[in-house]
């Protein structure tokens, strides 16, 4: 009964409050998920503080560019816990409404104080102008942008993005570079069926358009505290925060080796096949495969264990939600430890693309 736990929130939310209807996109489905998402989220790690505390504090910061303030979360705990006494009331009483609302104080002090410590060292949101926009196929297109003020972020990590055209609908996306002495940002956008946002970045945006950027988020970072190896697989647009991981090993001047599997349905898809080999020539630790599925007859994943051994290398993966899936545990099986293996939330990837 989720999407009516959810529905009846929002019902709830915007008849009780209408003041904080405009805060919210006009059409509300990603939304609705997005709600579900997060206390999924916060409930899956209630045992592990840290990991809680950290993803709590980022939706904080995150929650600044909507324009939330501290006085809104009263007004989503109350409409909260009416949706879930509403929808659980066989099993709801004194005790669990009790328990409910402590839970929901402490979750929402988190992330009211975690905003307010960011609003002292970073705005709530960007603006950034588009400067070039390069339609590399018919749907992909690689698009630099110049925010107003400066933009700190880690090669490896997404921000999130607004367009002019639908308000209030933001989509991720990574940095496909490692940060850049002249502050541009450059983004991988796939137009989509069905996305709004991905559509109308490829198809519509131009020069001189204004998008807004909220704040870097993502820990698929580059540990420079070790030299161990990068083994990288970026399918299709996933393959932007790879180059940027790339461009961040050569900065540091490091000799580690970088591998990186390079996975496309066909070979027209593999749009940015020249900047890697071109990065492969002039760095003689890095190594390029492209992985096309249609010759190959394999996916991504499955290529990786061709090659190797990988005992001693870390492995990010970037791409769509089934080949992360798939590929962490192709790179488990052959004898990677979880803990080496990084890539973005899954859950935030299936909205990512649209
Ligand atoms: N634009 C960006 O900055 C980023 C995008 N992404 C995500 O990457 C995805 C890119 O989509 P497309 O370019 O359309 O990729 P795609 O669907 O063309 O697939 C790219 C590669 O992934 C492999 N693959 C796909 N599904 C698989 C599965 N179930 N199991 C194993 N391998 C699989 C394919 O073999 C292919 O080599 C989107 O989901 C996007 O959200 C991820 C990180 C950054």
């Amino acid at each position: 009964m989720a999407d009516k736990v959810t529905s009846y929130f929002y019902a709830l939310l915007f008849v009780r409050h209408p003041d904080l209807r405009p805060l919210f996109p006009a059409a509300m489905d990603t939304q609705r998920d997005r709600l579900l998402r997060a206390l999924l989220t916060a409930a899956e790690h209630i045992d592990n503080t840290d990991v809680l505390v950290d993803y709590l504090r980022n939706l904080g910061r995150g929650h600044r560019k909507y324009g939330t303030r501290a006085e809104h979360y009263p007004a989503v705990g109350e409409c909260l816990i009416g949706a879930l006494s509403k929808y659980a009331a066989g099993v709801w009483d004194e005790e669990m409404e009790a328990a409910w609302i402590r839970t929901y104080t402490t979750i929402s002090q988190i992330m009211i104080d975690a905003a307010a410590a960011d609003e002292l060292r970073a705005p709530a949101w960007w603006y950034a102008e588009i400067v070039t926009h390069d339609l590399r196929t018919p749907d992909v297109a690689v698009i630099t942008v110049r925010p107003d003020q400066p933009y700190p972020f880690l090669a490896g990590q997404y921000t999130s993005l607004e367009t002019p055209w639908w308000p209030r609908i933001w989509r991720h996306y990574s940095f496909a570079s490692a940060p850049r002495s002249d502050g541009l940002l450059s983004f991988h956008v796939k137009a989509v069926p069905a996305g709004w946002v991905s559509n109308a970045l490829v198809h519509r945006a131009r020069p001189g358009d204004i998008v807004r950027l909220g704040p870097p988020a993502g820990s698929m970072t580059v540990d420079h505290t070790t030299d161990s190896g990068l083994l990288c697989l970026g399918g299709g647009t996933g393959i932007a925060p790879i180059k940027a991981l790339v461009e961040d090993v050569a900065e540091h001047g490091e000799r580690r080796p970088v591998e990186v599997f390079y996975g496309a349905r066909t070979d027209h898809d593999l749009y940015d096949i020249d900047t890697m080999l071109r990065l492969q020539q002039s760095h003689p630790w890095l190594s390029v495969r492209a992985i096309i599925d249609q010759l190959a007859h394999q996916q991504l994943p499955d290529a990786v264990r061709a090659y190797g051994p990988w005992n001693e290398y870390d492995a990010y993966l970037s791409g769509p939600p089934g080949m992360i899936r798939s590929g962490v545990d192709a790179l488990r099986d052959i004898g990677i430890p979880s803990e080496r293996i990084r890539h973005d939330s899954v859950e935030e990837l299936v909205v990512a693309g649209s």
